[in-house]
């Protein structure tokens, strides 16, 4: 009969379909959606009239999901290196999120969305969320590919501690590895609950998995 990799993989198989035809009915970008609704639903990090940065945003199914729970008077930044038109009512910033330029480009986002008559400079903790679905294309090779990731949550990281008001949520993917203890060490420095979440959108054999960090200390 059949193996119990055969069944895994089966199962495995039959929860991506499940995903992405719904995603399709649900216009969404990608089947990924299903996995900031699951995480907000269970820890609540985004609400009406937040202010949203979302690293790694294209195709665009995670701003799809934030841009819906702030609203019209919320504001969601997308920032990519792909250059994929956003979905409505996000703001794309194209750039590598490791570079710079690219967090000067962001600073100036901000301070056009609050201060847009003024050439003022703002205090730039004034963000409620950063999320990261940030992921690098796979080497298939899996310590490389646990290092290409910490490096991506170290960027990611750097985002939030740059732009969350005190009291403010970074959910991070990562690859998992030996490194994830280190990491997690390094976030409950900054933020009062740090914990780890699979949502069942994402698929059991992948070695993904996301740290929901709530309640940035001041
Ligand atoms: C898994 S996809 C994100 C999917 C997205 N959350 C969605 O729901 O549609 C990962 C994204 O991270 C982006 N990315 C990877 N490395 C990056 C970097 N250094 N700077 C900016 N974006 C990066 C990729 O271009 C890719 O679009």
């Amino acid at each position: 009969m059949f193996g119990s990799k055969t069944l895994f993989s089966w199962a495995a198989k039959r929860s991506k379909d499940f995903y992405r035809k719904k995603s399709k009915i649900d216009n969404f970008r990608s089947r990924a959606a299903y996995k900031l609704i699951e995480l907000n639903s269970k820890y609540r990090f985004i609400n009406k009239e937040d202010v949203v940065i979302d690293v790694g945003f294209a195709p665009g199914s995670w701003s799809q999901v934030a841009k819906k729970l702030v609203g019209n008077k919320g504001k969601v930044i997308g920032i990519d290196i792909q250059h994929i038109a956003p979905p409505e009512g996000v703001l794309p910033i194209y750039g590598d999120i490791r570079d710079p330029n690219t967090l000067t480009k962001l600073f100036e986002a901000l301070r056009l969305l609050h201060e847009p008559n003024t050439n003022d400079s703002i205090d730039c903790r004034v963000v409620d969320a950063v999320i990261s679905d940030m992921l690098h294309k796979a080497t298939g090779i899996r310590i490389r590919d646990h290092a290409l990731s910490m490096e991506l949550c170290a960027s990611a990281l750097h985002v939030a501690l740059t732009f969350l008001k005190s009291n403010g949520s970074f959910i991070c993917k990562f690859y998992m590895g030996d490194e994830d203890a280190d990491l997690q060490n390094l976030l409950k420095s900054h933020f009062r609950f740090v914990q780890v979440m699979k949502p069942k959108a994402s698929l059991k054999e992948s070695r993904e998995a996301y740290f929901v960090c709530l309640e940035r200390k001041p």
